[in-house]
């Protein structure tokens, strides 16, 4: 279980998160909603390790993993696929894949537990020779994707992952959510702006607004809450709010 208590952080002088609690358990999918600047993405890079915790704790499965650096999360299987893609260009997406599955060293998985995994994201095996820095933006995205899960993440942590995907796609990525949680067991953090269908893969979600939780609950009770339509997604409809 990841479980965050008081954690506040931010980029140099400047405070972005303020006294952030949050958990998340194995196979559970939790959302981040939130508008522009909200500290979204800041939480998503404290937990990586991008960022230093200021102040709280953040723990995985027990241990304290407050101060340990990047890599030391990523090695423990904190992993985050930031928004835009960050892929070897000049890697087929084969090796991209390869790089993925090295990284998950004490948690190491074989080749056919990565090919099982495969099975879930059909469109990457489609590309699987072609040079991955040639590849359009969705395509990347969702070698990003695959390469995070051949890392075996204990915690993944999902920055907007549907940005810039056709429809066909954004049903992919959230097909693969729902996969990395339930069938591996991932703890999965996801930050969207496509609100309905982040709802509709996610247990819980919470509303972060100045860099601070303020809603949570389960899916169904967040989108069934005016309330948090109102103050926190723009005042709009749900669906209006996602655009
Ligand atoms: N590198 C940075 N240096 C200083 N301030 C930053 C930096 N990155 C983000 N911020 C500030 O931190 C706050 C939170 O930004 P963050 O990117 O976490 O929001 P977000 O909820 O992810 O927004 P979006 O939905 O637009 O991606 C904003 O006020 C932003 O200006």
């Amino acid at each position: 279980m990841l479980e965050l208590t008081g954690v506040s952080s931010g980029y140099g002088a400047v405070p972005v998160l303020h006294g952030v609690d949050l958990t998340i358990t194995a196979g559970e999918v939790v959302t981040v909603l939130g508008a522009n600047g909200a500290g979204k993405t800041t939480l998503a890079r404290t937990i990586s390790g991008l960022l230093p915790v200021k102040e709280g704790s953040i723990r995985l499965d027990g241990t304290d993993l407050t101060r340990k650096p990047l890599h030391r999360r990523a090695g423990r299987g904190v992993i985050l696929v930031p928004e835009g893609r960050r892929l070897f260009g000049g890697l087929t997406v084969a090796q991209n894949i390869e790089l993925g599955r090295i990284a998950a060293k004490g948690r190491q998985q074989d080749a056919d537990a990565v090919g099982h995994l495969l099975d879930a994201f059909p469109k990457v095996r489609t590309l699987w020779d072609r040079q991955a820095g040639l590849l359009s933006g969705g395509e990347q995205q969702m070698v990003a994707l695959a390469r995070a899960a051949a890392g075996r993440p204990r915690v993944l942590l999902l920055d907007e992952p549907s940005l810039g995907l056709s429809p066909l796609l954004v049903d992919e990525v959230f097909a693969m959510v729902t996969f990395m949680a339930r069938e591996t067991g991932s703890a999965v953090l996801l930050i969207e702006q496509i609100v309905d269908g982040a709802l509709a893969v996610a247990d819980r979600g919470v509303v972060m607004a100045h860099g601070q939780i303020v809603a949570a609950g389960t899916a169904s009770e967040l989108s069934a809450s005016p309330a948090v339509r109102q103050a926190y997604l723009g005042g709009a409809g749900l669906d209006e709010a996602a655009r």
